[in-house]
């Protein structure tokens, strides 16, 4: 059976973070192994509080997994703060970890902050540049390429500028738009691949990047090249989305169990 290991934060609420991680990573008939960052206390409504693990410890749950099974992908979602992306570039490099997802998770659906901003530099020069893909949503990719948060700037430019942080690939989401298509546009350094669905009317998005970027290194575990790992994935998540699930007040989750088949 293929592994593959989430690093990321637990979601109370079981929507995002390491649960939708673990969830999608089981949908895709795929063994999933988690090594958790911080803990939130979160529901659909948004984060009322974070526990955050020392760097050490984070290592020390990489050591223990890796030791053991043998991972053909790994996906990072919410690392907090500095010490933690340092640890977590360290052992990437140490234990020569491959098909590197990096969803450079910064701020919650509801808009709680969830990676401290002295870290975001970190995240660029230690982490980005061992990825095989990183999955930034917009707000991510101009807080990355340093561009004003309400400049209007195509996907495609930011893509190119992102790629220059040395990841192998660069998903840039449009999820959060206001166009009619969700659009994602995947980028090799030379030519763009258009992932484009129509956008569905609805607020429930609670967990979708963890939820992509984790779908995405089941696909790359499972085998398929990068354009059809993304494919494969966006189906995934446009179906996950439709279906929701109704619970809590607020963002309601996406429903996981959908079938990852037409
Ligand atoms: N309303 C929608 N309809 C269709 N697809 C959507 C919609 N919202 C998001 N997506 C798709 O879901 C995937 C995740 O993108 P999104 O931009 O929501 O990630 P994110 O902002 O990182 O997620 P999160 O809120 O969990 O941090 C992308 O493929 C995006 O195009
Ligand atoms: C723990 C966690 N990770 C990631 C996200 C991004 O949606 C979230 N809301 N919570």
């Amino acid at each position: 059976m293929k592994q593959v290991l989430t690093i990321a934060g637990s979601d109370s609420s079981g929507g995002a973070g390491v649960q939708a991680d673990l969830k999608t990573i089981t949908a895709f008939d795929v063994y999933g192994a988690s090594v958790i960052t911080a803990v939130t206390a979160q529901n659909t409504l948004g984060v009322q509080g974070i526990e955050t693990l020392s760097g050490g410890f984070v290592g020390q749950q990489v050591d223990s997994v890796v030791s053991d099974l043998d991972f053909s992908a790994v996906k990072t979602g919410m690392l907090a703060n500095s010490e933690i992306i340092q640890t977590v570039a360290q052992k990437v490099k140490e234990y020569q970890l491959v098909n590197l997802v990096v969803d450079p998770v910064m701020v919650a659906t509801s808009g709680d902050l969830l990676l401290a901003k002295e870290a975001i530099n970190y995240l660029k020069e230690d982490l980005i540049p061992l990825a095989k893909v990183i999955t930034p949503n917009l707000n991510e990719a101009k807080v990355l390429t340093g561009k004003d948060l309400s400049e209007d700037i195509s996907l495609e430019e930011l893509a190119s500028e992102l790629h220059k942080l040395g990841a192998q690939y660069v998903l840039v989401k449009g999820g959060h738009q206001k166009q009619k298509v969700a659009r994602d546009l995947l980028y090799d350094g030379v030519k763009f691949n258009e992932f484009s669905t129509p956008r569905i009317k609805t607020a429930d998005t609670h967990g979708t990047g963890c939820t992509l970027s984790s779908a995405i290194a089941c696909n790359l575990a499972l085998g398929y090249q990068i354009e059809e790992a993304v494919k494969r994935s966006k189906k995934y998540i446009t179906k996950a989305i439709k279906s929701g699930c109704q619970v809590g007040a607020g963002n309601n989750p996406v429903d996981h169990f959908v079938s990852i088949e037409e």
